[in-house]
Formats: C-alpha cells, structure tokens, sequence
C-alpha cells in the first residue's frame, strides 16, 4: 500500500490529559484515547500543540504515548510529535516511539533560536535516522517562526522514511506546493481545521486538527462528503464547524475550552498546563450551551 493510502484521513490532535494535580495521568489518557476510537477516525497525533508535548517532561510524553499503545495499538493509527528543544530529546523520543510500536514519527523545528535551514534540517535528519518509522514534517510557522521551504520539503522528502507533512500555515497554495514538491506519494495532512475542505481541494489527503477532539464525528462527516463530491453539503458543514470553532476561539484558552467540553461528556482530562490557562469558571455555563450546539450538529448529520 502506498504512504497517502496507508495514511490518508482523519486525526484528531489528543489533549493532555492530566488529574486534578496537573500530573500525567495514563488512566486518563487511555479514557480519552478510547473514547476516539469508537468515532470513526483514522488515529491520533499524540503529544503535539493540542497535547501539550512541549510543555512535559520527556519522562511525561514517554508515559502519554505508552498509555495510548496500551488502548488503542491496532485500532487507531498513531502519530507521535517527538519535537523537543534539543535534538538529543527528540531522538530519544523518535527511539522511545518505536520501542512501542507508533506508527510514525513527527516533529516541529526546535524553537526559541532563530535557526537556520540547515540546523533545522539537521535536527529533523538526526530524528529520521534514529528510527525506522516513516517520519512526517510539522510545519507551524505561526508558532515556530519557521518556514519550511518547498525546496528544503523535497530534499528531505527524497528519503523513503520521510513520507509527509502536517501542513499547519494557512496558505492553501504552499500546502499545494509541497504537495508537488514531495512528489506522486507524499502524504499532504491540512492543519488549520477552519479550511479543512479547501487544503483538501488543493491536494490535502487528510487532516490533523487541534478542535476535532470536541467534533471528531463532524470532520468525518466532512471527509466523506469531500470524497463523494458533494461539495455544496461540505462547504455547508464547514461554515457550521467554523462557527463553532470561531465560538472555542473566542475563551481565553482553546484547550481549557475543549477539555471542559469533554468533561461535560464524561471524560475528564484535567485543565491545561501553565502557560496555557485553565477554563474560567464564569465560561462554564456558555460551553454547556455549546457542547449542546455540537451534540446537535453531530445529530443532525445523522452520526453516533
Ligand atoms: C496554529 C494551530 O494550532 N493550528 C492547529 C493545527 O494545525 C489547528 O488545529 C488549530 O488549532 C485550529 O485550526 C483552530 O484554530
Ligand atoms: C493542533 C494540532 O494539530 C496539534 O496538536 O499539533
């Protein structure tokens, strides 16, 4: 089977998943892998932007992942950011991940120094060489300052084990740029939820997102009706997913917002670690009315 066959469709971006001390918590962490596994999805990115990787220790990440083996392993494909601020961390991590049988590895470019293309491509190649798992880019030059080049994505896309990128800038155009820089087989994975439909109109296999957590269903639903041509019904769910993502966006802390929203159904995962603030108490009874509003929309699409 080809990369974009083996990997094509829909990830939801994991929260953390911590108790009520702000430790991991795997028992947690394994309630809410489980609750994903039953909605239809193609697998998980674990420990990324919505899982607050870089905010754990790597003792902590190797903890989340290993819970989420333990749940999911064969049910959901999973794909772990092992992106750290050293490079020495991140191959830890790269070798921890197939120690227990992830399914591929992905990584930001470090952050806080202005590095270059070069130590950006060092980093990543160091990654790439510590394990035999296929290895897919993290491009989010919003939050890391780093815009990876069409050129430095065909290079690196050349070797086998890199097989492609989760395409988080909004610009659809450079999301078709790698697509055709990466070649025939280069797995293309949309990052910003609110044009999931057009990054898949511009050559997106699929998409990872941090605001699937709370609508998995939804994004499937958009999936579908992508894949059977009926783009007038898509670009109608994807304005009312965009209204509901605008709604989130508008709380002080997006993942605070989502994981009260699971809470609400059940599957408690704790509050966002600092810097990322914790749901306010006065925001709780609008997200009631909001998790209704997504309860509803999943309905109305006819989904379990
Ligand atoms: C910048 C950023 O975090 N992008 C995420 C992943 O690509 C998205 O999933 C957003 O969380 C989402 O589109 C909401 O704006
Ligand atoms: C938001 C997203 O895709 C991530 O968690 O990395």
């Amino acid at each position: 089977m080809s990369n974009t066959e083996t990997f094509e469709g829909i990830y939801v971006a994991m929260y953390s998943a911590y108790d009520e001390q702000g430790e991991v918590d795997a028992e947690r962490v394994k309630k809410l892998a489980r609750y994903y596994a039953g909605k239809g999805i193609k697998g998980l990115y674990v420990g990324g932007s919505s899982g607050e990787g870089i905010l754990q220790t790597a003792e902590e990440r190797k903890l989340v992942l290993e819970a989420v083996m333990q749940e999911i392993r064969g049910e959901l494909k999973v794909i772990v950011h092992v992106g750290a601020n050293s490079t020495r961390e991140s191959v830890e991590l790269s070798k921890h991940a197939e120690a227990h049988g992830a399914d591929a590895i992905s990584a930001v470019p470090a952050i806080y120094y202005r590095l270059s293309e070069a130590a950006v491509e060092t980093h990543w190649q160091q990654m790439i060489d510590s394990s035999n798992l296929p290895f897919i880019i993290y491009n989010i030059p919003q939050t890391t300052g780093f815009q990876l080049s069409p050129k430095l994505l065909e290079k690196l896309a050349k070797q086998p084990k890199v097989i492609g990128v989760k395409m988080s800038g909004e610009s659809t155009f450079d999301l078709q740029q790698y697509k055709v820089a990466g070649g025939e087989d280069f797995l293309v994975l949309n990052g910003p939820d609110e044009q999931f439909l057009a990054g898949r109109i511009m050559g997106a296999d699929g998409g990872i997102g941090g605001t699937y957590g709370v609508m998995p269903e939804l994004f499937c639903k958009l999936n579908e009706l992508y894949l059977a041509n009926r783009v007038t019904e898509a670009q109608e769910l994807q304005y009312k997913i965009n209204a509901v993502i605008k709604r989130l966006l508008a709380y002080p802390s997006l993942y605070g917002a989502a994981k009260y929203i699971l809470s609400l159904r059940g599957v408690e995962t704790g509050q966002p670690r600092l810097p990322l603030l914790p749901v306010r108490e006065e925001d709780h009874a609008s997200l009631a009315v909001l998790n209704g509003d997504i309860l509803a929309l999943v309905a109305e699409y006819g989904i379990q």
